[in-house]
């Protein structure tokens, strides 16, 4: 929590020190009220005092009230004004942060966790703040100075004060001792809550389709009562808090005023009265001394959630991503789109074996190098090696004549335009998905977003769009159909103007015609660039300079179409299993 305190900002501390200042000014108000009760008290019990000196000092009390209510509203705007602007900050970082990681950092956490952690765990933190300063910085305060006020006045007084804060202090460290560990489990609870949410809402149609509803719902139930059953344990044991301190006010006032009595029956004359206000004066005092127990009570109901919040914030902020920058902004080899790998193996992180064994080729600038195989055989994974989503295990991968690892993150991904397997749409509109990003040049010109869309054949349906290129698209695309995301995608890839193209199972969703008509445009609008293409379908890839076929994480055959035909097997057993003997003659 300390650490994250950290983060305060100039104008957070400004802020907290006028928070102090107000705290100081309410509790001398709040301390001095008690005076001029002993004053009304001495008044009332003398006979022939002036009802106007009753009213003064009443009137004095009332101002005490009233600018005690201010001072703590103040307290309030300052301590709010630090919480908001500090959440606002450490959401920001965690978002950048988040933002810098890799798919490894990404899995480690887990989308669910990444997602309660820049929310739910930033609230508790906030919430902390905004009590903490009221609460933690008054309490002590007025629990010295109210003590302060109170010695000398009778030893007996003091000490059953002293015996009522002592037992205080058991029920409370009590409390907390047993709803520790739970609040602990609350956050992760909330994690899985999360996860379960999202996973329904993403495969609402697959739920549906396959009747799995109940099953879902179940799985929720027990998450939801995982949760519920967990905060109702720690709540409960909460609940002992309130009635044990009132409790313990009352015992107070109880001895306070039985030892009163016992004081004033043993006093002569004069100092029956006096005794007598000065038990009035004390029981306020020793309230306020018990009160701001009570306060930081309140506190110790939320730091355990708050503190666990804050440890889960910092491992997020702490995580140093695995992929650096590298201090290469643009390679001075004179290459251009051109990526070579040499002897690159890979293995996921918490993999048991490598998933990719030796991969060596070259693309050269202009050239079309195709991916082929089987299903999960490591296609998507040597493509992504590229754009760095992940470094190589052994090995390099190099682009331009230099190591990816040398570069500097954005001026490598300015080099590429990569079209994932997955269509990714962002909610705005053609334009906005189109012109998407950064590459390192001037804002995105409307013809540049006019050809990329003609070059990605998307014009026939973006134009009979309502607002065309202003139409909107939905969040993850969910107004337009498989074909018209990939399309979309690969125009938003086209716009980049790219030295390197990644294709990654991108025309899949594409009818053939369409397939081969959008690789003709590409030839011809973007052949200065060079096309990596993963593909399933052996047609999309028969005309490409270099077919790379992959089996097992290894390369099984490298060469033209022609040359694959006749001496690589895997692919001999591919394009028959797609392509009748005439087609392929
Ligand atoms: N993030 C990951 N962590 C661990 N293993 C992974 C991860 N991503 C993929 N794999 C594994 O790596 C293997 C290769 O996956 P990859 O996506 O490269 O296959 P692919 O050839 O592109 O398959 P497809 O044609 O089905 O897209 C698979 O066996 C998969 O289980």
């Amino acid at each position: 929590m300390l650490k994250l305190l950290k983060k305060f900002t100039k104008t957070e501390w400004t802020f907290a020190f006028l928070a102090l200042i107000f705290i100081v000014f309410q509790v001398w108000l709040d301390l001095t009220m008690p005076d001029y009760m002993s004053e009304i008290t001495t008044l009332v019990q003398t006979a022939g005092s002036a009802m106007s000196d009753i009213l003064i000092a009443g009137g004095k009390m009332l101002a005490c009230a009233l600018g005690s209510f201010a001072a703590s509203f103040c307290t309030v705007i300052c301590a709010a004004k630090i919480a908001a602007n500090f959440s606002a900050n450490l959401r920001e970082d965690l978002f950048n942060q988040v933002q810098s990681f890799t798919m490894a950092e990404i899995g480690n956490f887990s989308t669910a966790s990444l997602i309660t952690r820049s929310t739910n765990d930033v609230m508790q933190v906030q919430m902390l703040i905004v009590m903490g300063l009221q609460v933690l910085l008054k309490a002590p305060i007025t629990a010295v100075w109210a003590i302060a006020k109170i010695a000398g006045k009778s030893w007996q007084w003091t000490f059953s004060t002293g015996v009522a804060v002592v037992i205080l202090l058991l029920v409370v460290g009590t409390c907390v001792i047993i709803a520790m560990p739970k609040f602990k489990r609350l956050q992760k609870l909330t994690d899985e809550i999360n996860r379960i949410t999202r996973e329904n809402l993403t495969g609402l149609n697959v739920i549906r389709a396959y009747n799995a509803e109940d099953y879902q719902e179940k799985k929720f139930e027990e998450a939801n009562h995982r949760l519920t059953k967990t905060q109702l344990f720690a709540n409960r044991t909460m609940a002992f808090l309130m009635p044990g301190i009132q409790l313990v006010m009352n015992g107070l006032s109880l001895a306070v005023y039985w030892i009163g009595a016992y004081l004033v029956e043993n006093a002569q004359g004069m100092d029956k009265l006096s005794i007598f206000s000065d038990m009035i004066v004390f029981s306020q005092y020793a309230m306020q001394v018990v009160m701001s127990f009570m306060m930081l009570v309140i506190i110790l109901v939320i730091f355990p959630r708050a503190s666990v919040a804050a440890k889960r914030i910092n491992e997020v902020l702490d995580t140093v991503p695995s992929i650096k920058d590298g201090p290469v902004t643009e390679p001075d080899t004179g290459l251009t789109g051109e990526v070579e790998f040499r002897n690159v193996s890979f293995r996921y992180p918490d993999a048991d074996g490598d998933m990719l064994q030796n991969i060596s080729f070259t693309a050269h600038k202009g050239e079309t190098v195709a991916f082929i195989g089987s299903t999960g055989c490591g296609k998507s994974t040597v493509i992504n090696l590229i754009p760095r989503f992940y470094d190589v295990t052994s090995g390099q991968v190099l682009v331009d004549g230099v190591d990816v690892r040398e570069y500097d993150q954005k001026a490598l991904r300015n080099k590429i335009g990569y079209v994932s397997q997955k269509a990714t749409l962002f909610s705005g509109t053609v334009r906005s998905n189109v012109a998407f990003g950064d590459n390192g040049q001037e804002e995105f010109p409307d013809e540049d977003i006019v050809n990329a869309v003609y070059t990605a054949q998307a014009n026939e349906f973006v134009e009979k769009m309502t607002g065309t290129y202003d139409g909107y698209i939905a969040q993850g695309g969910s107004n337009l159909s498989g074909g018209q995301k990939q399309r979309l995608s690969i125009a938003r890839a086209v716009c980049r103007r790219p030295e390197i193209f990644i294709f990654d199972d991108s025309f899949s969703a594409l009818d053939y015609k369409t397939d081969r008509i959008l690789r003709e445009t590409l030839a011809k609008d973007c052949g200065q660039s060079t096309r990596i293409i993963v593909a399933q379908r052996i047609g999309t890839i028969r005309d490409a300079d270099k077919i790379i076929v992959l089996s097992d994480g290894k390369i099984a055959g490298m060469g033209t179409h022609d040359q694959l035909m006749k001496d690589c097997e895997v692919y001999q057993q591919i394009a028959l299993s797609q392509l009748s003997k005439e087609e392929l003659a």
